[in-house]
Formats: structure tokens, C-alpha cells, sequence
């Protein structure tokens, strides 16, 4: 029962030798798991196994053996884990984040793809570039309140891409909707938080029995992430059949389905689930991912991972002035201050652009990326990898790698892309993912952290506290562990660059009104 049949010849990957019954349970790292997975890479190699229970998990440690698994035998890891509570008792299987891999789940990634693939995204630029004004306005007013700036607008992008909903100013229904829906999220997010987890079979214990609590709060959280996932769509929808709506994921998936005269339920089902899952991977309350075995993550994941990718670059900023100095110089010299920046001045902005590069790379939001797993037993070499074993690309020691980056891959340093130290690109080695699970709202997120970054950079100036007398002081900021990890905690300061940069800034007030 308890133990692995492994052929003959083989062996499984090498990892921490772990105990009986439990295995690597006390290997596993509470914080700051990158620096373990560095370890174990350092000392086992390129792919390294541990094991928890019955729970194989395997580590990929370069990027030749992540191109091997995810890219090579893509069809074979691009499974996820089997999740009991969350998928079949809170319903939130019409994520495609949690799906297994197979039809199902390639209908809605073929949904979400069609319209933010890299020439369709394009289309997005415009709210894109309203609501980063607004951030900047939001700023100007309330510049310590950057985090809820940034959450606020994203919220307000996505759902008017997603749906063409307007969200309030404040306590929008439908986002506030979602926040209880990912509450749940975050409770069983992590599997093995519930004991159904790994043992599927306590779903058909009766209710009236005792330890079955899990069933009601299942119940309350379906509730939840069905109302989540229908509300916005069925308003998209009421708007669209009156001719009300704007354009959007929605509205323009239901003209083709019209248009192909292909308007039926189950067609109808995937649109709708795929605008739910740019919801939850875009609003100020994503925190979908799954994080991976017996990992609690400290704190509730509630936000967009866009909203926690700029925090990366303010911190960096505050940390590297002369980065950020670089940066003003360069947009300086393109907008002789009398404009705002636009997504057209992007080929003139070099270096701007290898600053959203090496925001991606430095310090990576989710070092362990999220956990696809294996649909059948494999061989890699020598080594056995078991069915269902859960696969992690070890994105932050790819990202790393001097042989790929460049030295000193701690400094924040976006000249090693421009003047060839690295050979290869953040956005394709793994900080969006990998393989076929690669993350699908990449160049829409990648085009929202271009203008965002260029027009924080143009307008404020971004260091640690200043005191009373305007001295700087030293920056004060946490690091989280666990499946994303972002600063927290920041005292810095955020102010307004100069007297022409908040003109530039009202003057945009003047257009809205
Ligand atoms: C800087 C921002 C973002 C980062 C760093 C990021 C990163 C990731 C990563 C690492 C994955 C896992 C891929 C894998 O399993 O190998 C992922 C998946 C995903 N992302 Fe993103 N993401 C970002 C923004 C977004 C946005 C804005 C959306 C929606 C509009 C989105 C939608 C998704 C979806 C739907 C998946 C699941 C794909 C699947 O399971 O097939 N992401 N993302």
C-alpha cells in the first residue's frame, strides 16, 4: 500500500532522504522556499524528487530539463492535481487554472486564447491606457496608497475588457461578490488542507455525520464561485441583447457564436467560464493558483498578479536609484516633458522595456511557478517518474542561471538586456510557466506593466521614506513566502517628479471631465 513500484533499472530522481510513512514532510521549507529548492538543486542536480505521504513531487532545475518535460513531452505534463474540495465539492471546476488536462480544458484555453493571443491584445490598449491616467491621477492625490491604486485599476481593466462593466470608484458589487468566492479559494486552494483532498472517497460520507463540516463550508463557497462566475456574464449578456453593451470578451464571443449560428449552452458554458477566469486571474482578487503540496502560503493571495509584479518594481526602483534614474533619462529624452507616454513611443523606449524585462526576472513573483503534473509514469534517463507525480519548474533558479543572465543575477540590472550578457528572455523561461499551461494572459499583462512602469517612471520619483526635513530614510519592506512572493510592509516614499509632471497629469483630469 505504502510503498512505490518502480521497474527494474530505474530509480526515482534524487532528493532529501525522508522518513517512513512521511517522508520528506520535515524537509519541506516553510519560507523562503527558493533558497531550499537552490540547495537541493545545488546538491541533487537538475531534477530532484521528495515525496510526502504518497505524494510524489519532482523539481526541475534547468531549463534544458524544463524544455525536455514541459515543451518535449508537453501532452504528458500539462495535467494538474486532482483537487476533491475545490473542484468537486466547491465547484469551481469552470476554472481553467484547475482543470485536467483534456478536452474540456483545451476548449477553454482555445476560448481565452482567440482573443488575447499576442495580435489581439492590441485591442485592450485603450482601456488599458485610460485607467493607467487614472492611476496616475490616483497617485498624484494619494500617493501612500499605491498598492490600492494599482489593485483598483487593474480591477477596473478587466472587467471592462472581460465584460464591458464599468466597476464603482468603490465597493463594486460584483468585485466584492469575488472576494467572498476567493476567500474560499484561499482556504482550499492549498490541497491537502482538507482531508477529502487525500481521500476523495469522504465526499459521499453523509452529511449528518460528524467531521463532515467541510461539506457545508463547500456548499457556502459554491454558492460563492457560481455567483462569481454568472453575475457578470448574465449582465455582459442582458447588455448585449439590448444593444447597451461595449465591446468586450464577452459581447465578441457571442457575436461569432451568433455569427456561426453556434449560440448554444454548452458553447455559451466555455465563453462564460473563460470571462470568469480573466476575472479571477486579472480583478484585485485573483488567487487562484494552486499552491503546492503542504506549502501553506502566510497570507491570503488577494490580488492580481499584475498588481504584485509592479510592487516587485517599485521596491526595485526604490532599491537601484540609479536604474530608475537611467529610466527618467531615456523618457526624458523621447518626451521632452510636454506629453504623457503612449504605447506608440514602445521602439523608442528601450530601455524601459528591459526594465519590465528584469522586473520579471529579478526576483519572480511565483518562484515555484504553479504545479502541473504528470498524466502518466515516465522515464527520464535513469529516473522513474511516477503517475501523477506533481512536476514544479523551479522558475527562480532558471531565471538565475548566469549562463542564461548574465552575473550577478541579484542585482537589478536591465542593461544585461540590451547589451547581450543574457541570452535568453524572462517571458519564455519560465516566469509565465511553462509548456502548454504557459500563463495566456501574458501579453495583455505584459503590455498593462509597459505602461504602467513608463508612466510611473516619467512622473514620480519612487525612493525609501523621506523624514520630516525631506532626508531619505532606510526602506523598510517584508518579502512573502509561499506561493507568490512580493514585498509587503513598505514604507518608501512615491512623489511627483517635478511641477510639469503634475500639470501633465491634471491636464488629463480636464480630458475625462
Ligand atoms: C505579470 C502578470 C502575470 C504573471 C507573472 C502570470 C504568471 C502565470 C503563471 C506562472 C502561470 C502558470 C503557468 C503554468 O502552469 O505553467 C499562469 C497561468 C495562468 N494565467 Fe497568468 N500571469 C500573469 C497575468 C495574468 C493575467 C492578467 C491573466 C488574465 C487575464 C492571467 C491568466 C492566467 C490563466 C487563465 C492561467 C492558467 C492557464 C492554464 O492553466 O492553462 N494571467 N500565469
Amino acid at each position: 500500500f505504502w510503498t512505490d513500484r518502480i521497474p527494474k533499472d530505474l530509480r526515482l530522481p534524487p532528493g532529501p532522504k525522508g522518513l517512513p510513512l512521511i517522508g520528506n514532510m520535515f524537509d519541506m521549507p516553510k519560507e523562503r522556499e527558493w533558497e531550499t529548492l537552490e540547495k537541493w538543486a545545488e546538491e541533487y542536480g537538475e531534477i530532484v524528487h521528495v515525496k510526502v505521504f504518497q505524494t510524489h513531487t519532482v523539481y526541475v532545475n534547468s531549463r534544458k530539463m524544463a524544455y525536455e518535460l514541459f515543451e518535449r513531452r508537453s501532452s504528458n505534463y500539462a495535467d494538474r492535481t486532482r483537487m476533491t474540495m475545490l473542484n468537486e465539492l466547491m465547484g469551481w471546476d469552470w476554472g481553467m487554472p484547475f482543470q485536467r488536462y483534456g478536452e474540456r480544458w483545451r476548449r477553454h484555453r482555445r476560448a481565452f486564447h482567440e482573443k488575447f493571443h499576442s495580435n489581439a491584445v492590441g485591442t485592450f490598449k485603450s482601456s488599458q491606457i485610460k485607467h493607467t491616467r487614472d492611476l496616475l491621477r490616483r497617485l498624484l492625490k494619494t500617493p501612500d496608497a499605491f498598492a490600492d491604486h494599482l489593485r483598483h485599476i487593474s480591477g477596473a481593466i478587466i472587467m471592462e475588457i472581460g465584460y464591458g462593466i464599468h466597476v464603482k470608484p468603490q465597493d463594486d458589487p460584483f468585485i466584492r461578490n469575488a472576494e467572498q468566492a476567493m476567500r474560499g479559494l484561499g482556504a482550499a486552494g492549498v490541497p491537502g488542507t482538507f482531508m477529502v483532498d487525500r481521500f476523495p472517497w469522504m465526499k459521499h460520507i453523509p452529511d449528518w455525520l460528524p467531521g463532515t463540516s467541510f461539506k457545508r463550508l463547500a456548499r457556502q463557497w459554491c454558492q460563492n464561485s457560481t455567483a462569481m462566475n454568472d453575475l457578470p456574464y448574465e449582465y455582459a449578456k442582458a447588455q448585449v441583447a439590448t444593444g447597451t453593451h461595449e465591446p468586450s470578451f464577452v459581447s465578441a464571443h457571442l457575436d461569432d457564436l451568433v455569427a456561426k449560428d453556434k449560440l448554444i449552452p454548452e458553447e455559451e458554458e466555455v465563453v462564460k467560464n473563460a470571462a470568469g477566469i480573466v476575472f479571477a486571474g486579472g480583478s484585485d482578487t485573483a488567487s487562484y493558483y494552486i499552491p503546492f503540496f503542504f506549502m501553506p502560503s502566510d497570507r491570503p493571495n488577494r490580488f492580481a498578479q499584475t498588481v504584485l509584479q509592479m510592487t516587485l518594481f517599485i521596491l526595485a526602483m526604490a532599491l537601484f536609484p540609479d536604474v530608475q534614474k537611467k529610466a527618467q533619462r531615456e523618457l526624458d529624452s523621447v518626451l521632452g516633458g510636454i506629453r504623457l507616454v503612449e504605447f506608440e513611443d514602445e521602439p523608442e523606449l528601450p530601455y524601459i522595456s528591459a526594465v519590465v524585462r528584469e522586473t520579471l526576472r529579478w526576483h519572480p513573483l511565483l518562484p515555484q511557478s504553479v504545479a502541473h503534473a504528470a498524466l502518466e509514469e515516465d522515464v527520464v534517463g535513469e529516473y522513474y517518474i511516477p503517475k501523477g507525480s506533481i512536476v514544479v519548474g523551479n522558475t527562480w533558479r532558471l531565471l538565475h542561471d548566469q549562463d542564461d543572465f548574465g552575473p550577478q543575477p541579484d542585482q537589478f540590472m536591465p542593461e544585461r538586456f540590451l547589451n547581450k550578457t543574457a541570452r535568453r528572455v524572462p517571458e519564455v523561461t519560465g516566469a509565465f510557466g511553462y509548456g502548454r499551461r504557459i500563463c495566456p494572459g501574458r501579453h495583455m499583462a505584459q503590455n498593462l506593466l509597459f505602461i504602467e512602469i513608463a508612466s510611473i517612471l516619467q512622473n514620480f520619483e519612487i525612493s525609501g521614506p523621506l523624514d520630516a526635513n525631506g532626508k531619505e530614510q532606510p526602506l523598510v519592506y517584508k518579502m512573502t513566502s509561499g506561493f507568490f512572493s512580493h514585498p509587503v510592509d513598505m514604507e518608501l516614499s512615491i512623489r511627483p517628479r517635478c511641477e510639469a509632471a503634475v500639470k501633465l497629469i491634471e491636464e488629463t483630469l480636464k480630458r475625462v471631465m
